[in-house]
């Protein structure tokens, strides 16, 4: 079994719904966001983030993207407030890029996509007992996304792009603990919600979507530090960089994307 998805012509997203039907569901991800078309409710609050005991344990190259694991046995790490009913723990959070000088950002902002995608991963804790059950949970998990645009360095982005090298193969892993990602938070918290579904395979539509308005700036030099990771494995012959592991926006059909009111 396995993963045999991919970002290619072959394995990509224009043929993921052979083998993920739920591809072609009613809610999801990622989705362009116009922001004029947004809708405004008063009654939801700011986001709310509680990152300060890092738990980080290792970072690991899993053929699609380049993954940072956290603790989440204990209920140290949690995102609440806004449209979540419960407090969410951190589970792991990973990257999407493009090619160099291409954007890979996987949602968009009225058509316009960015150099990258920076996803936290949570999970219900309250309502689920792991994090594979609440993985299938209409309310199961809250990602933030925050977007990278290229401009100065960013200064703590260089503790993850300097242990890049360790991870260059599929399915590398190595330590990488005390990371807070406190640290890679844009100034304002300001969002738009709304109901989606992981953005790959499988495909579960299980995410309240909370995307940061305000992106975070790195530099080229940094980006490019993601793309010398592989998708092959350490004893292959073939070298294949990881790159443009972004899925397109996906049609709406019907959803609203809120914002609190400004
Ligand atoms: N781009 S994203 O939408 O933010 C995103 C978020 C989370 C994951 C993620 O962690 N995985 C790896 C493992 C768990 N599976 C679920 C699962 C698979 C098999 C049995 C139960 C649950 C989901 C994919 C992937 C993508
Ligand atoms: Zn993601």
């Amino acid at each position: 079994t396995g993963d045999h998805w991919g970002y290619g012509i072959e394995d990509g997203p224009s043929v993921w719904h052979k083998t993920y039907p739920i591809a072609q569901g009613n809610r999801q991800s990622p989705i362009d966001i116009v922001p004029h078309q947004a809708s405004c409710d008063p009654s939801l609050g700011p986001i709310v983030l509680n990152y300060d005991h890092c738990t980080s344990m290792n970072i690991a190259n899993n053929g699609h993207s380049v993954i940072v694991e956290f603790d989440d046995t204990d209920d140290r790490v949690v995102i609440q407030g806004g449209p979540l009913d419960n407090p969410y723990k951190l589970k792991q959070f990973h990257f999407h890029w493009g090619g160099k000088g291409c954007h890979g950002s996987e949602h968009t902002v009225a058509g316009n996509s960015y150099a990258s995608e920076l996803h936290l991963v949570h999970w219900n804790a309250v309502k689920y007992g792991t994090f594979e059950e609440a993985a299938t949970a209409p309310d199961g998990l809250a990602v933030l996304g925050i977007f990278l645009e290229t401009g100065d360095d960013h200064r703590w982005l260089n503790m993850i792009t300097d242990a890049l090298y360790m991870v260059k193969f599929k399915g590398s892993v190595t330590d990488f603990e005390g990371f807070n990602p406190m640290c890679l938070l844009p100034s304002s918290l300001d969002y738009w919600t709304y109901l989606g579904s992981l953005t790959t395979p499988p495909l579960y539509e299980s995410v309240v979507w909370i995307i940061l308005r305000e992106p975070i700036m790195v530099s080229e030099k940094q980006l490019s530090k993601f793309r010398m990771l592989l998708l092959t494995e350490e004893e292959e012959d073939q070298r294949i960089h990881m790159e443009n592991n972004f899925r397109p926006p996906q049609p709406l059909n019907g959803r609203k994307f809120i914002l609190p009111e400004v």
